[in-house]
């Protein structure tokens, strides 16, 4: 039940064992999570390639974005390197995520069977590339890398 939401359906093919198929935990949650097929454990500072044991094919005009989970990140300092990852439409292999543990001191151990990212379907449009002289103009123009200011119009830190 989706209340409403857009569904999309997605093939899924395991490839491991104890792999599980993405889940959504929650009604109207935008990430279905994503599980480990291996235990992995991230000294503080590490980083490694966590196997999901999951396939997918996801449609033409879809991504998968794999993004992290806020609770690993608030309690442990866990992230993924590179949030959100891109899972493209025309992949076929497993589905792995970059976890970093940005812990400054302890250690972190994955679990076979633990929620590990949070996959979010979005669609995406396919740009149209077209070389041109000049552009559009619009409000914003050329400026850009912090132009409007600091931290708001109430900002007293000075470090505008
Ligand atoms: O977190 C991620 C990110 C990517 N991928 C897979 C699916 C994706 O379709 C493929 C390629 O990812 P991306 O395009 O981000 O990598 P690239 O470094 O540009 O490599 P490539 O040259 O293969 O496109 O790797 C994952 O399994 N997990």
């Amino acid at each position: 039940m989706t209340d409403g939401a857009r569904q999309i359906t997605v093939p899924v093919r395991l490839v491991h064992r104890d792999a599980v198929a993405p889940a959504y935990a929650q009604h109207g949650d935008a990430g279905a999570d994503l599980t480990s097929v291996a235990e992995v454990t991230l000294a503080s500072g590490e980083r490694a390639l966590v196997p999901t044991g999951v396939s997918l094919a996801i449609p033409h005009g879809w991504v998968g974005l794999v993004h992290p989970r806020s609770g690993l990140a608030a309690r442990h300092g866990i992230s993924v390197v590179n949030a959100p990852g891109t899972v493209d439409s025309g992949y076929r292999g497993e589905v792995l995520v970059n976890l970093v543990n940005l812990d400054p001191r302890e250690s972190f151990t994955v679990r076979v069977g633990d929620r590990i990212a949070q996959l979010v379907l979005q669609e995406v449009a396919e740009g149209l590339f077209e070389l041109s002289d000049s552009l559009p103009p619009s409000p914003r123009g050329e400026t850009g890398h912090g132009s409007t200011g600091g931290f708001g119009p109430e900002s007293t830190t000075g470090r505008e």
